[in-house]
C-alpha cells in the first residue's frame, strides 16, 4: 500500500494496550510512512481483540481497523512481527530488556521508550528535536552484535526530553553549559495506567518519583554530547580536547495532580558566555533542528514555542500545541544565582514518549536506516 507516493512500512507495537501504546496507535493510525501491522502486550491481553484488551483513555475513538485486531504475545515469532520494518516499544521496563533484545536478535528494528538500553554504549538515546545525528552509531551496533539488520534506538525519559530541547538551543547559541538545576512537576499519566492512586495525588504533591532524578541527571549528558569521529562511542558531553566537560545537572522531581504534561523550573549557568535575556529568548524562538530540515511528518513547525505571558506555559492550555510535538518555554528571566532561569513544558506521552519514537523512526527512514 502507498500513501503520498511512498510505500508504507509495516510496523508493530509492543505494549500496545498501555498509556504509551495507545498514543502510538492514535498517532500511527493515519501515518504517511507507517502502517500498523502487529500489536503485542502481556499474556493477560494476548489472544483478545484490541478493544477488549485495552482500557482506552484517549479522547479520540480506537481506530476501526484496530478494534478487532488480535493482540499477540511479545515474541518475535508471534503472528505479524516478522514482516514489520519497525517495531515500536511501549513496554514496561520490567520486561522491556529481554523482549526488545529477543526482537533485535531476530533482526528486527526496535524504537523503544523504555529505560533499559538508554545507557547502553551501543544504543543511541535520541530526542528527535536535538540529536538525531547519534543514529550514526547504528552501523557499529549491528557490526558489534553481528546482526545484519536488527538494532535498538531509544528515546529519553519524558522529563529529560522537555529539558534538553531548550538546553540544546542554549548550547547552539552560546556554547557549552556548566550547571543546570531543574525541578519538575510531573503529570499522573507519566506513571502509566492505573498509575498513582487518586487518594495519593488529589489535593497533593508527591515529592518523589523513584529513579527519575538520576535519569535526568545522566541522560542529559548523553543526549547533548557528541559521537567520536568513527561513530563508535558517545562522549557523554566530555570532549577529548577539553573544549567542554560534563554538565552538572541537579534534578528534583515531583508528581502533581495534572493528567498530561510535565512542567519544569530550570536554572542554567553557561560555561563561558553571558548572553542577555533578549539574546536567549531569540535563541529559543529561532531554534531549528534536523527533524525540521528533513521535514519529517511529525516534526513540529516550531521545536520551541516561546511564551511571552507571565503565567504561561500551563499544561492544560499549552500541552496540545503542535499536536504535543514541541516544548513550550516561558518566564525567561535572569537568575541571581546562575545566569538564566525559565519554565518549560512537554507533553510526556507525546513528545515525551510516542511522538519521539515515531519521529526518530521517520528520521531513520529519511537516512536510509529503515527500508
Ligand atoms: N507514560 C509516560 O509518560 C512515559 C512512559 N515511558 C515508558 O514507556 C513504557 C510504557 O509506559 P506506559 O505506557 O506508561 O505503561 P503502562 O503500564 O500504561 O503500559 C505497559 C504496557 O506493557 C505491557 N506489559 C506489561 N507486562 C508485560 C509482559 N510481561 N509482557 C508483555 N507486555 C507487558 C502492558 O500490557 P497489558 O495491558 O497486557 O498488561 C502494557 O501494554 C515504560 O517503559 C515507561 O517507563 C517513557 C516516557 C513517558
Ligand atoms: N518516570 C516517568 C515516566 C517514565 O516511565 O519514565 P522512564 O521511561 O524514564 O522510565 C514519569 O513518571 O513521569
Amino acid at each position: 500500500m502507498t500513501s503520498g507516493g511512498k510505500k508504507q512500512i509495516k510496523v508493530g507495537i509492543l505494549g500496545a494496550t498501555g498509556t504509551v501504546g495507545q498514543r502510538f496507535i492514535q498517532l500511527l493510525s493515519a501515518h504517511p510512512y507507517f502502517k500498523i501491522h502487529a500489536l503485542g502486550a502481556s499474556s493477560r491481553s494476548a489472544g483478545q481483540e484490541y478493544a477488549k484488551a485495552t482500557k482506552w483513555k484517549l479522547n479520540t475513538p480506537i481506530p476501526d481497523e484496530i478494534k478487532t485486531k488480535v493482540v499477540q504475545e511479545c515474541k518475535p515469532t508471534a503472528e505479524g512481527f516478522a514482516e514489520c520494518g519497525v517495531v515500536f516499544s511501549g513496554l514496561d521496563h520490567d520486561v522491556a530488556g529481554d523482549i526488545e533484545e529477543s526482537f533485535r536478535q531476530s533482526n528486527l528494528i526496535i524504537f523503544s521508550n523504555a529505560k533499559n538500553y538508554r545507557r547502553d554504549p551501543l544504543c543511541p538515546l535520541i530526542v528527535p528535536l536535538v540529536n538525531p545525528s547519534h543514529l550514526s552509531i547504528i552501523a557499529h551496533q549491528k557490526k558489534t552484535l553481528g546482526l545484519e539488520k536488527g538494532y535498538i534506538v531509544t528515546n529519553a525519559n519524558c522529563s529529560t526530553t522537555g529539558l534538553v530541547v531548550p538546553l540544546a538551543a542554549l548550547e547552539k547559541g552560546f556554547g557549552p553549559l556548566k550547571t543546570v538545576m531543574v525541578t519538575t512537576l510531573q503529570a499522573i499519566s507519566g506513571s502509566g495506567y492505573p498509575g498513582v492512586p487518586s487518594l495519593d495525588i488529589l489535593d497533593n504533591v508527591v515529592p518523589h518519583i523513584g529513579g527519575e532524578e538520576e535519569k535526568i541527571e545522566w541522560e542529559t549528558n548523553k543526549i547533548l554530547g557528541g559521537l567520536n569521529s568513527s561513530n563508535t562511542e558517545f562522549d557523554l558531553h566530555v570532549s577529548e580536547e577539553g573544549k567542554y566537560g560534563r554538565i552538572n545537572v541537579s534534578a528534583t522531581t515531583t508528581r502533581v495532580p495534572v493528567i498530561d504534561g510535565h512542567t519544569a523550573s530550570v536554572s542554567v549557568k553557561f560555561r563561558d558566555s553571558k548572553p542577555t535575556i533578549e539574546e536567549i529568548q531569540k535563541a529559543f524562538r529561532e531554534y531549528r533542528c534536523e527533524a525540521q530540515e528533513l521535514n519529517v511528518p511529525s516534526a513540529p513547525p516550531q521545536a520551541i514555542v516561546l511564551h511571552e505571558a507571565p503565567d504561561r506555559p500551563q499544561p492544560r492550555l499549552d500541552r496540545d500545541l503542535h499536536n504535543g510535538a514541541c516544548v513550550s518555554v516561558g518566564r525567561v528571566r535572569p537568575c541571581p544565582v546562575f545566569d538564566v532561569k525559565f519554565i518549560c513544558l512537554v507533553d510526556n506521552v507525546r513528545l515525551g514518549a510516542a511522538t519521539s519514537s515515531i519521529m526518530n523512526a521517520e528520521i531513520a527512514v529519511e537516512k536510509g536506516l529503515i527500508v
